[in-house]
């Protein structure tokens, strides 16, 4: 089926127009989002293929230059919005330099047919290539949207090889922009793709970032970093039933760092924050893979060793005791000197122990440690 070339142009106007001002509303509330700039990259596509149909009727400078500028000026948005959405800095000049470059290079060949052609769809080509390389680059999670991404830019590279190829065969009056047949109908459906792709895989991309974002505040401390209450108790159940299922013992220690509110009364609040987190990270450097850890409250944390025994579950709770009382925190110029507490529970866990339960056993041995003294390690009954 053969469309005709200027309707088509003003159809991919029309639907980039309306993506356009729905994202460009959306996007303005939150300017640290990516869609805001694809909103504009869309506007900048929008207005590219107004100039295309204008193609005979306008100037050239507005119907050719203006027209594949613009287009490569979207690009330039749709880059930068890959780079907002992958919290990387945006490289503004580079990326914004190339459709200024484009915009330079056709001004200088506008009387010439095929260079003109050849340097749009070359420029046009080089910005799809470099989406694809930045899409891939460092991508961590290769969802749906990224193979939107990857797919847009790879059908517009084969659009705009369409292009190259009819140049080079000397037959570059079949792809101008008023002329109806069957390569512009596939070379304008390919465009209307992209700007679909583009468009849904920087959006769908922005929409994974933050579902990722809400995972990982449901499951994290947000003083420390670490796995929160919810999460350490979600991983308990689940060590407890490896544990129980291929029956090795699973060591379980209730940590509290002792005097802790002597430690806000005399430094402050702030001071007690960073001894918190202080102890996070001491704690995370030392513990194997394998190995849980989550504030369970205030100052105690919760600690899961699984296929530990109990005498090596005591000597790498009093291996972390010994490294905190010699690594003290450091606040204000100030050293904080700290130590902690344990309440242990291990062993093979049975049918009827739950996580409260073997919680509640380790506390009762914290309870212990602290009666005894402070800075200690003891093993529950
Ligand atoms: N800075 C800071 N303090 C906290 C936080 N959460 C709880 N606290 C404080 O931690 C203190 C805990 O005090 P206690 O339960 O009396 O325990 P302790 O002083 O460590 O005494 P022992 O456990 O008996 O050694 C309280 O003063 C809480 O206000 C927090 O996120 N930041």
């Amino acid at each position: 089926m053969i469309a005709h070339t200027p309707t088509l142009f003003a159809a991919v106007a029309l639907v980039a127009t309306i993506l356009a001002f729905c994202l460009l509303l959306v996007g303005q509330f939150n300017r640290g989002d990516n869609l805001l700039l694809t909103g504009c990259g869309l506007l900048a596509h929008a207005l590219a293929y107004v100039c295309y149909t204008l193609f005979g009727h306008a100037p050239l400078w507005v119907s050719y230059v203006l027209a594949n500028s613009l287009l490569s000026l979207a690009l330039a948005f749709y880059s930068a919005s890959l780079f907002r959405v992958r919290e990387r800095p945006v490289p503004w000049r580079p990326i914004f330099a190339i459709p200024l470059l484009m915009l330079q290079g056709l001004i200088s060949l506008l009387e010439t047919v095929e260079p003109r052609m050849l340097l749009a769809a070359l420029v046009l080509m080089l910005q799809c290539a470099l989406i694809l390389y930045w899409a891939r680059q460092r991508a961590l999670h290769k969802g749906r949207a990224h193979l939107l991404l990857v797919i847009g830019a790879g059908i517009s590279l084969v659009g705009l090889g369409m292009r190259v190829v009819a140049v080079l065969a000397g037959t570059a009056q079949e792809m101008r922009y008023d002329t109806s047949n069957l390569k512009q109908t596939v070379s304008v459906a390919i465009g209307t793709a992209t700007v679909m792709m583009y468009s849904i895989g920087l959006v769908l991309m922005a929409k994974e970032r933050s579902e990722s974002r809400l995972q990982h505040l449901a499951g994290h401390d947000v003083l420390t970093g670490t796995g929160n209450r919810r999460a350490i108790l979600e991983r308990f159940e689940f060590e407890l039933q490896q544990a129980r299922a291929a029956q090795y013992s699973l060591a379980v220690a209730m940590i509290d760092i002792d005097h802790f509110k002597r430690i806000n009364d005399v430094h402050g609040h702030l001071a007690g924050d960073e001894v918190l987190c202080h102890c996070v990270r001491q704690l995370q450097q030392r513990l194997r893979e394998g190995d849980s850890l989550g504030r369970y409250g205030g100052e105690e944390f919760l600690l899961l060793l699984p296929r530990t025994e109990g005498e090596g579950a005591l000597a790498a709770l009093n291996g972390l005791r010994e490294a905190m009382a010699r690594n003290p925190a450091r606040f204000a110029g100030l050293e904080i000197e700290l130590c902690f507490s344990v309440g242990l529970w291990c062993g093979v866990p049975g049918e009827d122990d739950t996580p409260a339960r073997l919680i509640a056993k380790a506390d009762a041995a914290l309870y212990l440690a602290k009666a005894g003294g402070r800075n200690a390690v003891r093993l529950a009954a």
